[in-house]
């Protein structure tokens, strides 16, 4: 991987927006543009740039249900002249792309169920689109050039080579009338949607703080896990398995090494890395959730060697680096898997402190991902590697591993 020079660049590339607020100026929403559809960005959009009366300079617009290179006519569904950009959605195709498909799903379009974003491109394009969102985060955010591709995951039925079925957790919301719905793109509105074409058929609605589920791992090994009905668990039934190989290839367990799994859940990746390292390794799972955590315990009760689950926040957990837990103080190996939001500069300060011989980074988020590589580059770490995995077909959501080595230690030979 190379290092070419960081550029910023506005825009909503974290894809948090938030809903639709006070405009700032003029309004001009439900205003129409021609506009040819230029790069995707983070966030289910593509940029458009439009030329607007009076205006010197073009406005960027990002925009919903484009392709790159389409010639069309967009609607602005948020924007007023005191804004830094606009959102808008394609309402009219004048050059399609070869991309271009007939969305699946008849709620998938302008103004209807925000829950997809890609319905209407073919789906190795949409691995393309996101292979480009990947690339762009490290390269802006990290100054890496990442040369890699997104592919896909084999799931348990047919329908999911078509990126249909997939999800086997859903939320419809109550309609008042009766029946039920998903809600807009950034909109609290509700359309009605009986069956969700992405969900798979026995997927289930999370009931709050109560339930526990028995999920298995379908890899060789299929140890199964205990988990909250609205507690994290990958949604793709492919999604475990392939996580779990993956970091294990890029870490490449030694029999006798310690291991941290923060942001540990359920204890999925904890299981699997006791099981590699043997009854003298050391494994500590490391959970913010009080349910899951509890559930790490029972899941890690017949794992072999010193394995332990301690409920915390991961950043103060290593910042008191209790040294009763070796696997804490100095760990040969990490797995770094937050949520959204990322790691950020405290945990992975304490883990440069530590200098594990490797760290195998899970991100759901590229950009955070791209922000907390930068923060071990800048400390004189190496990415070795990103993988990039579509996990959630039809949307814009992404899953990558990186493998991270402190560069002394990668440059020392392998024994
Ligand atoms: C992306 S999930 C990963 C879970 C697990 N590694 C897996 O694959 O099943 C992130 C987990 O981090 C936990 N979490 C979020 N913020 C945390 C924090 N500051 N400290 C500890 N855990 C946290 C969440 O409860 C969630 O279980």
């Amino acid at each position: 991987m190379t290092r070419p020079d960081r550029r910023r660049r506005p825009g909503p590339q974290r894809g948090r927006g938030t809903r639709a607020r006070a405009p700032r100026g003029r309004s001009r929403v439900g205003e129409r543009y021609a506009a040819e559809i230029g790069p995707v960005a983070h966030g289910g959009h593509c940029v458009a740039r439009v030329a607007v009366e009076g205006e010197e300079r073009a406005r960027v617009v990002f925009v919903r249900h484009g392709i790159p290179g389409e010639r069309v006519v967009l609607e602005i569904t948020e924007g007023s002249d005191g804004d830094r950009f606009w959102r808008g959605d394609v309402v009219e195709v004048h050059e399609a792309s070869p991309h271009r498909v007939v969305a699946p799903c008849p709620v998938a379009g302008p103004g209807l169920c925000g829950g997809c974003d890609f319905q209407h491109v073919d789906l190795a394009h949409q691995r393309t689109l996101k292979t480009a969102v990947v690339a762009e985060q490290l390269r802006r955010l990290a100054g890496v050039t990442w040369d890699g591709e997104v592919r896909p995951v084999a799931g348990d039925l047919p329908e999911q080579l078509a990126g249909l079925r997939w999800r086997t957790r859903v939320r419809y919301v109550a309609l008042p009338g009766g029946g039920r719905g998903m809600r807009r793109h950034r909109s609290h509105d509700v359309v009605p949607v009986d069956t969700c074409l992405i969900a798979h058929p026995d997927a289930r609605e999370p009931r709050p703080g109560t339930t526990t589920e028995h999920v298995a791992v379908a890899d060789t090994h299929e140890h199964a896990f205990a988990v909250a009905t609205d507690g994290f668990w990958q949604v793709h039934p492919g999604a475990p398995g392939a996580l779990v190989a993956t970091v294990l290839e890029l870490l490449q367990p030694r029999p006798g090494e310690s291991a941290l799994d923060l942001y540990g859940g359920v204890g999925l990746f904890a299981r699997y890395l006791a099981d590699a390292l043997g009854p003298d390794g050391a494994v500590l799972s490391v959970e913010g959730d009080a349910t899951a955590s509890a559930h790490a315990v029972d899941n890690l009760r017949e794992a072999p060697g010193r394995v332990a689950a301690v409920r915390g926040d991961v950043a103060t957990v290593l910042a008191e680096g209790d040294p009763s837990l070796p696997a804490l103080v100095a760990p040969d190996l990490v797995v770094l898997d937050p949520p959204r939001e990322g790691a950020g500069r405290a945990v992975v300060d304490e883990l440069v402190r530590r200098a594990p011989r490797a760290v195998a980074y899970v991100a759901c988020d590229p950009a955070a991902l791209g922000r907390d590589v930068g923060l071990f580059l800048a400390a004189g770490w190496e990415l070795v590697e990103v993988r990039g995995f579509d996990l959630f077909p039809m949307t814009h959501h992404v899953e990558c591993v990186a493998l991270l080595r402190p560069v002394s230690v990668a440059a020392l030979p392998v024994v």
